[in-house]
C-alpha cells in the first residue's frame, strides 16, 4: 500500500520508515527506528529527490507508482549516494530507463565504484551554483562536501523555498505518519535523537557544516522548508534547529551542565562518582547527568558530551592503562573532533594508579581545546572519609569553572 504525504502542493514525501534495523551504520542503536526520506516533485517534469535504503525500496516504488499513475519519471536528483539513500538508484533506472540523473561528478564516480549500472542512462553532472528548471520549479545545486560524504550536495528549490538538505538537519527516529517537526514535540521527544544522529554521524565534520550554514545564511529569508534525508521536515521555527546545528558544528556546548562518565568494576569508582554528583547538586548545580560507560552505548555518551559544558571522567586503572571502555569513549570523542570542554578527573587503582595521568595526557595531547581542572580526586581502591575535603574541592572547582 502506498504511503505518501504532501510537503507542498506538488511535492510529496515518498520515503519509508524502518523499525527493523537495530544498528544504524551497523554501530549506533536506533530503538525508535529511522526514516529514509525521498521526495517526488510533480511539475511539468517529474523529479525524484534521492532514493531509499534497499530494504525500503518496495515502499518507495509503491509510493511513486501511485503518484506517477503510469507516467515515467523524468528526473532523478541524487544529493547523497550513500547506500542508505542511494541503494535503490539502480531499481529506479531499471523501471524508468529514460530518467535523467542529476548529481555531482564525485557522486557518479562513487555510484560506479559501488557497482551501480549507469551505462546507457543520461547523466547530468552539476556543480556549485548550477541551476535547472523542471517547469514551474527552478532549483540551484550547492556543494556540501563532507556533510557527510565527499560527493554530497544540497538542492534549493528557489520557486517554493525548499531546501533538500541531504544528511544535514536529519535525525534518528521513524516518522510513523508524522512528517513535519511541528507535528511532534521535537524539543521533548526528538532533540536527543537528532543530536545523537548529528554528533555521531556528522560530528567530525563541523567545519564543513559551518561552511554549509554560511551558504544557507545568505538565503535564510528564502528557505521555507528543510527536507532532510532522515527524520522530520522543517517548515516552522527553522532557526531553532539551525541554532542547534550551529552549536554542534562549532563544538560549543548547548547547556551549562555536568556529565559524569564513570568506569567501575566493583563499584568503588561509581560510589565516588555518586559522591561527587551529590556534592555538585548540594552546591547548587542543577544539570548533572551520570553514565556508566560500560552500560551506555558510546553514541549516547558522545551526544551528551556535545550537549554539556563540563565532563567528569572517573576511571579505574586497568593493566596499567585506562579502563578499555573509557578509553574507547575518549577515542570516540577525539575521532568526532569534540573540543572546548572543561574536564575533571577521578582516578582509582589498588597498586599502581595510572588512569588519571593517562586520561589527562590523552585530553591534552590528542584533543583540541580541552581544559583539565587541576583538582583531581585520586583514590586507592575505595573513597574513604579522609578524602572528603578533596572531593569537596573538586566539586567547588567544577562549580567555579561553570560560573566563569
Ligand atoms: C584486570 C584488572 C587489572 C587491574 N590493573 C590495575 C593496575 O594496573 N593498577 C592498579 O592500581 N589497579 C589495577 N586494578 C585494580 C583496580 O583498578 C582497583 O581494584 C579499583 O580500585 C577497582 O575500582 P572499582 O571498585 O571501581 O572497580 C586492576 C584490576 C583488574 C580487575
Amino acid at each position: 500500500m502506498y504511503c505518501v504525504r504532501n510537503v507542498t502542493e506538488d511535492l510529496y514525501w515518498v520515503g519509508a520508515n524502518d523499525h527493523r534495523l537495530t544498528l544504524f551504520e551497523n554501530i549506533h542503536p536506533i530503538p525508535r527506528g529511522v526514516s529514509y526520506n525521498a521526495y517526488l516533485l510533480l511539475d511539468e517534469h517529474s523529479v525524484l529527490f534521492d532514493t531509499v535504503d534497499w530494504s525500503a525500496c518496495r515502499q518507495l516504488l509503491e509510493n511513486m507508482d501511485y503518484l506517477l499513475a503510469g507516467k515515467p519519471l523524468d528526473y532523478l536528483v541524487i544529493n547523497h549516494m550513500e547506500p542508505d539513500h542511494g541503494a535503490s538508484i539502480e531499481e529506479i533506472l531499471l523501471r524508468h530507463p529514460k530518467v535523467k540523473v542529476i548529481s555531482t561528478e564525485k557522486s557518479f564516480l562513487l555510484m560506479r565504484q559501488f557497482g551501480f549500472q549507469l551505462d546507457g542512462h543520461e547523466l547530468i553532472e552539476v556543480k556549485e551554483g548550477d541551476t535547472w528548471s523542471f517547469g514551474r520549479h527552478t532549483v540551484t545545486f550547492v556543494a556540501a562536501p563532507m556533510v557527510h560524504w565527499p560527493e554530497a550536495m544540497v538542492t534549493f528549490d528557489t520557486t517554493d523555498g525548499v531546501l533538500f538538505s541531504a544528511d544535514a538537519f536529519g535525525s534518528f527516529g521513524a516518522l510513523d505518519g508524522k512528517l513535519f517537526a511541528d507535528e511532534v514535540n521535537f524539543d521533548r521527544d526528538w532533540i536527543d535523537d537528532a543530536r545523537r544522529y548529528f554528533t555521531n554521524i556528522v560530528g567530525k565534520y563541523g567545519p564543513h557544516v559551518q561552511l554549509l550554514l554560511k551558504k544557507a545564511a545568505g538565503i535564510l529569508d528564502q528557505i521555507r522548508y528543510i527536507c532532510p534525508l532522515h527524520g522530520p521536515v522543517w517548515r516552522q521555527d527553522l532557526g531553532y534547529f539551525i541554532d542547534k546545528y550551529d552549536h554542534w558544528s562549532r563544538y560549543e556546548p548547548e547547556e551549562k551542565g555536568v556529565m559524569i562518565a564513570y568506569a567501575s568494576m566493583y563499584g568503588n569508582t561509581e560510589a565516588a562518582a555518586q559522591a561527587l554528583a551529590t556534592q555538585l547538586c548540594a552546591q547548587g548545580v542543577t544539570n548533572v547527568w551520570m553514565y556508566d560507560v560500560s552500560n551506555t552505548h558510546v553514541s549516547y555518551l558522545i551526544s551528551e558530551s556535545f550537549r554539556l559544558s563540563h565532563i567528569v571522567l572517573a576511571s579505574v586503572t586497568y593493566n596499567l592503562g585506562i579502563y578499555p571502555v573509557m578509553h574507547n569513549f575518549l577515542m570516540d570523542m577525539k575521532a568526532l573532533n569534540l573540543q572546548n570542554r572543561t574536564v575533571a578527573l577521578i582516578e582509582n587503582g589498588s597498586w599502581a594508579v595510572k588512569s588519571g595521568d593517562l586520561m589527562q595526557k590523552f585530553l591534552e595531547d590528542e584533543m583540541k581545546n580541552m581544559t583539565v581542572l587541576n583538582d583531581r580526586l585520586s583514590m586507592a581502591s575505595a573513597l574513604h572519609p579522609d578524602k572528603a575535603s578533596e572531593l569537596q574541592a573538586l566539586a567547588s572547582a567544577i562549580v567555579k569553572s561553570m560560573q566563569n
